[in-house]
């Protein structure tokens, strides 16, 4: 974006799978199976059938007795008038991925094309790389491995006269279900997915429930693709609902009509001149909903599953409806007093804020006791304890901005969304609570992909999607542009650079400001702190948040220290005093809070 438009009307581009040529990746030592040609999933799905270890499964249908499993059919193409294009045998293989009873290789196209319809099921643990980048291994967990619900004891007493709220415990408690997907790269491509050595050998529950707990990608993506042709939320709700048995094949039979109003009000929001409109043959009717023309089909037909009649007011229950089931990720909103965090926070939004030429910056990184952010670059480290995590997501919600530099969305692929309950897609309303993540790639190293978090987080209506900063030689090509602003993010042309050729910070922040963020707050990594922390520098630093943990990364970790200062006399002196210094304890963790700025730069600002 040239940073003072505003102009994101993009229609979003749909990126087409990769290919594979089927050859077997260099010194990868032959199988037992035959794998100079990747099993496909449908022949996997036979043999588990003939193994007598695909439990029910149906075996697959031939042309001939297709009676809904097989499309006939490839991927990518839909009929007229469905809004789905599902590809071939999707729900056998949904859950053949779901069940994981044997090892599957299957091709990297395949993976890009089912998985998105199994993401809801998994959650990402950690992912490890081989040393030339051809082979990566990601470490999935069941989502469901967490409870839904404290323990009573540690739940706070409820304010008089409020009801316990009736919380569902887990289908069959937890689950221990766990899996490695594994791929090669390079001119032979592969993907393997096989239960860890660690896991159960079964879920303890169905993929049903895993779909009616979270919503899978792939569905919402069809959600979205409609969303972005201007139709009402209702309206697609109820086309949706036109085609149940494909929307089941999808995992999308708990689609909600607050699902569909999630995705739609990311794009509602960059165009709020448009109007939206009802499909061809549906109406809306005050106290009905959505219903079909009259026209149509020459019958008045209400449509099933819309808003129920609305009674007579006086008839209105009184107590409210009972929240909908939040995301697993979903963090408690603190218990704890984080009161200890207000002086060094951006004051809280008026109707009269003046826009400011810069915004107010807090740094706020996790530490280690030898000053490492993590054991070495490229490898996320937590070091966050979960009273911390909790409070970095509330410094989220209370910053417009979360920036963070490309070496950092390399390593941890985050979603710098605020998890919090209460927060847009965490039982709040909209984009409530949540803040824009802002990258600063110069080069365009960022190879953005559906699958990335902080789009994916965006697509589901839990956070924002991002703006990349990158300077004017930045590879910026339309398909790239059009995917980035489709997803309601953008790219942000810097100019001004400093002696070193990287982008100054003064224009980032400018920038930022021109685009309405008051506030940011800076995560990382290494490289974008200990730029931030030089004399250069610090008078643009409001604040500085530090989470200490009780470890020792040691020497290979990726070290937070400014450039070493020298008073005139050439002795050392310190690099950075922090003012107003507070510490406070917060589980295993101290918290540093501090001030840095000496003279507040912001135009308007009190000297
Ligand atoms: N513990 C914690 O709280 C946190 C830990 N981390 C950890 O930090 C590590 C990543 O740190 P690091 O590798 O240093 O990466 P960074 O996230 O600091 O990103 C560095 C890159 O950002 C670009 N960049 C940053 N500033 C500028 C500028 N002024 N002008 C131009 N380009 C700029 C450069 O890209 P280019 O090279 O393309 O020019 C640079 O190489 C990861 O391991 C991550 O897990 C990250 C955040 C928080
Ligand atoms: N506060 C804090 N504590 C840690 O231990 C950390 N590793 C980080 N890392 C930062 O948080 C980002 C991950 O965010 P999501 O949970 O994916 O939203 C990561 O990219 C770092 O910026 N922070």
């Amino acid at each position: 974006m040239d940073h003072a438009s505003h102009a994101r009307k993009a229609q979003p581009h749909i990126e087409s799978p990769r290919r594979c040529n089927g050859r077997r990746p260099p010194g990868r030592p032959p199988q037992s199976e035959d794998t100079s040609t990747p099993v496909d999933l449908t022949g996997a799905l036979e043999k588990q059938a003939q193994r007598g270890n695909a439990n029910d499964l149906p075996r697959p249908h031939s042309a001939a007795n297709n009676t809904g499993g097989v499309e006939p059919r490839p991927p990518g193409r839909k009929p007229a008038d469905s809004l789905f294009d599902i590809p071939p045998n999707l729900s056998r293989i949904r859950r053949l991925l779901f069940e994981c009873n044997d090892p599957i290789e299957i091709t990297q196209e395949e993976f890009d094309t089912y998985w998105p319809f199994i993401d809801n099921v998994w959650v990402k643990q950690r992912s490890n790389a081989s040393k030339e980048g051809l082979c990566t291994s990601d470490y999935y967990m069941c989502r469901l491995r967490r409870p839904t619900h404290r323990p009573s004891e540690t739940r706070p007493p409820l304010p008089e006269g409020k009801r316990p709220r009736k919380k569902r415990s887990r289908e069959g408690g937890t689950c221990n279900f766990q899996i490695k997907v594994v791929r090669f790269e390079g001119a032979y491509s592969a993907v393997t997915i096989s239960r860890t050595p660690g896991s159960d050998s079964t879920h303890t529950h169905d993929l049903d429930y895993s779909d009616r707990v979270k919503r899978n990608s792939g569905v919402m993506e069809f959600v979205r693709r409609e969303s972005v042709k201007g139709y009402l939320p209702s309206s697609i709700y109820a086309k949706f609902q036109e085609e149940p048995e494909k929307l089941n094949e999808a995992g999308g039979r708990s689609l909600t009509v607050t699902d569909v109003r999630n995705v739609a009000a990311k794009w509602r929001i960059q165009n709020p001149e448009v109007q939206l409109v009802p499909h061809e043959g549906y109406e809306y009717q005050k106290g009905q909903g959505i219903i079909k023309s009259a026209t149509a089909n020459g019958i008045n037909e209400t449509s099933q599953l819309q808003p129920q009649p609305q009674l007579p007011s006086q008839m209105q229950p009184t107590l409210p409806a009972p929240s909908p089931q939040l995301p697993p990720d979903t963090l408690a909103f603190p218990q704890f007093s984080l009161e200890f965090l207000e002086p060094y926070l951006p004051t809280l939004p008026t109707h009269h804020s003046e826009k400011s030429e810069f915004p107010h910056v807090t740094l706020s990184y996790a530490t280690s006791m030898d000053s490492k952010i993590s054991l070495r670059a490229g490898m996320q480290t937590v070091l966050s304890g979960p009273e911390a995590k909790v409070m970095t997501h509330y410094l989220r919600s209370r910053h417009d901005a979360i920036l963070i530099g490309v070496g950092t969305v390399l390593a941890d692929n985050p979603g710098l969304n605020c998890r919090l309950e209460g927060a847009g897609g965490f039982g709040g309303l909209g984009r409530m609570w949540q803040p824009r993540p802002v990258v600063i790639d110069p080069t365009g190293r960022w190879p953005i992909h559906p699958d990335d978090r902080m789009l994916r987080t965006a697509v589901e209506g839990k956070g924002r999607a991002p703006w990349v900063v990158v300077s004017p030689g930045a590879p910026i090509n339309s398909d790239r542009l059009m995917m980035l602003k489709g997803y309601g993010g953008d790219f942000l042309r810097i100019v001004e650079y400093n002696r070193d050729w990287r982008l100054r910070w003064e224009a980032i922040l400018r920038a930022l400001a021109s685009e309405g963020i008051k506030s940011v707050m800076i995560e990382g990594g290494g490289t974008v702190l200990n730029e931030l922390l030089n004399p250069e520098y610090t008078n643009f630093i409001d604040s500085i948040i530090v989470t200490v943990a009780p470890t020792y990364l040691g020497h290979g970790g990726v070290g937070v220290s400014p450039e070493s200062k020298l008073d005139p006399q050439g002795n050392p002196n310190a690099a950075l005093n922090p003012r107003d210094v507070k510490w406070t304890p917060l589980g295993q963790n101290v918290i540093m809070c501090g001030k840095i700025r000496l003279q507040d730069m912001r135009a308007g600002a009190p000297p």
